[in-house]
């Protein structure tokens, strides 16, 4: 029976075989073709950026429309080409990436499906010290959370772009299933609950069925408070899963967050500007003087111009006079020229103005 199996199966590994040597082939050419164009951006610009967000978008889009109507799956070929990309771009350059650490974290996660494993990672303690890092260009790029489907924006980071010279170059939205993790994978002897305020809001329905009484520590992120609990079998930590494998911890329970669709989206920042890719978005800050009406007519540009708001969030400015920020995201590319001339329009009346920058839809 066995035998009669393994020899129905030799010709198709066979096969396999032969096709992943094809593939194998292919990708070294690949990979000698990025060492080229590296080699080409040098000669022409010697202070050329290595990384092109908007040609990555547009390998990969390009790929997903021609396999339409492939057996290999669409994520498939975003997941298989953000890697092959990673490895090819660090062949021409490698690339430093902050995040919020220590290791596991959604940020982390966040990081290595837009910019794949092949690069150096630098977990940061803190929000301010990623933003510090791109500045400071210990890293090339960061990856940021701005907003959570569940508990909204990320107050922290929006208040670093107000005073920040990095630029937004990309953006990645991916699923956030919180797990509840413990050193031997069960709530005995467990005295607290430790995440992120962000995780614990999103889980609050949640913690009040299940350990209405339990204390609550918040933590600098959830793979702090992952490290955290795998060194104190009195603490659990809220987390992704990858925490809970890195950290070498055991599932109390998966899927905590109170919305099953949970979401956050993150933002790339570095210090390159994005040519347009073709199907792209815009990141802007304005404050209104503080009028009656201010507010409608600073955003009738983009209605005057034919431009798509899709995000507009404000934040105090910290007067003490009612006077806010406004964090605003329209379709297009600052270059298109509808969107040119509402920046320009809203620029003109504006008591601050600032494009976060233009980058490639996900
Ligand atoms: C090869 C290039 O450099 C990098 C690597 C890319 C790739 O491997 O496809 C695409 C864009 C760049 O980030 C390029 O600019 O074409």
């Amino acid at each position: 029976m066995d035998n009669s199996l393994q020899e129905a199966l030799k010709p198709l590994r066979d096969k396999i075989d032969q096709i992943d040597r094809d593939i194998l082939e292919l990708l070294n050419q690949r990979a000698q073709t990025a060492i080229d164009v590296g080699a080409v951006k040098h000669k022409f610009q010697a202070d050329s950026a290595v990384l092109k967000p908007e040609r990555e978008a547009q390998v990969i889009r390009r790929l997903q429309e021609l396999n339409r109507y492939g057996t290999f799956t669409e994520t498939g070929v975003r997941a298989v080409w953000a890697e092959i990309i990673s490895v090819c771009r660090g062949l021409e350059k490698g690339l430093t990436v902050a995040y919020l650490g220590p290791e596991g974290s959604y940020s982390e996660q966040a990081a290595m499906e837009f910019y794949g494993h092949s690069v150096q990672p630098l977990p940061c303690p803190s929000f301010d010290e990623v933003f510090r890092a791109v500045e400071a260009g210990q890293a090339d790029v960061g990856m940021v959370p701005v907003e959570n489907s569940t508990e909204g924006a990320v107050n922290r980071t929006l208040d670093l772009f107000l005073n920040s010279t990095v630029k937004v170059h990309g953006v990645r939205s991916i699923p956030i299933r919180h797990c509840l993790m413990s050193l031997h994978g069960t709530m005995d002897g467990v005295k607290s609950i430790s995440a992120h305020p962000q995780a614990l809001a999103q889980c609050q329905k949640w913690l009040s069925q299940h350990y209405p009484t339990m204390e609550i520590v918040p933590a600098a992120s959830n793979s702090e408070a992952a490290r955290h609990a795998a060194q104190d079998e009195t603490v659990a930590a809220i987390a992704g899963e990858t925490a809970a494998v890195f950290w070498n911890l055991g599932l109390v329970a998966s899927g905590i967050q109170d919305d099953a669709n949970n979401k956050t989206r993150f933002l790339a920042i570095g210090n390159i500007e994005t040519a347009p890719s073709g199907r792209d978005q815009t990141s802007l800050i304005f404050a209104v003087p503080n009028r009656v009406g201010a507010v409608y007519e600073m955003i009738s540009p983009f209605a005057r111009n034919g431009v798509s708001m899709t995000r507009f969030e404000s934040r105090p400015a910290r007067t003490g006079q009612w006077e806010y920020y406004f964090y605003v995201d329209v379709l297009g590319h600052r270059s298109d020229e509808n969107v040119a001339r509402a920046l320009d329009e809203l620029k003109q009346q504006s008591a601050f103005f600032k494009i976060l920058g233009s980058y490639p839809m996900q």
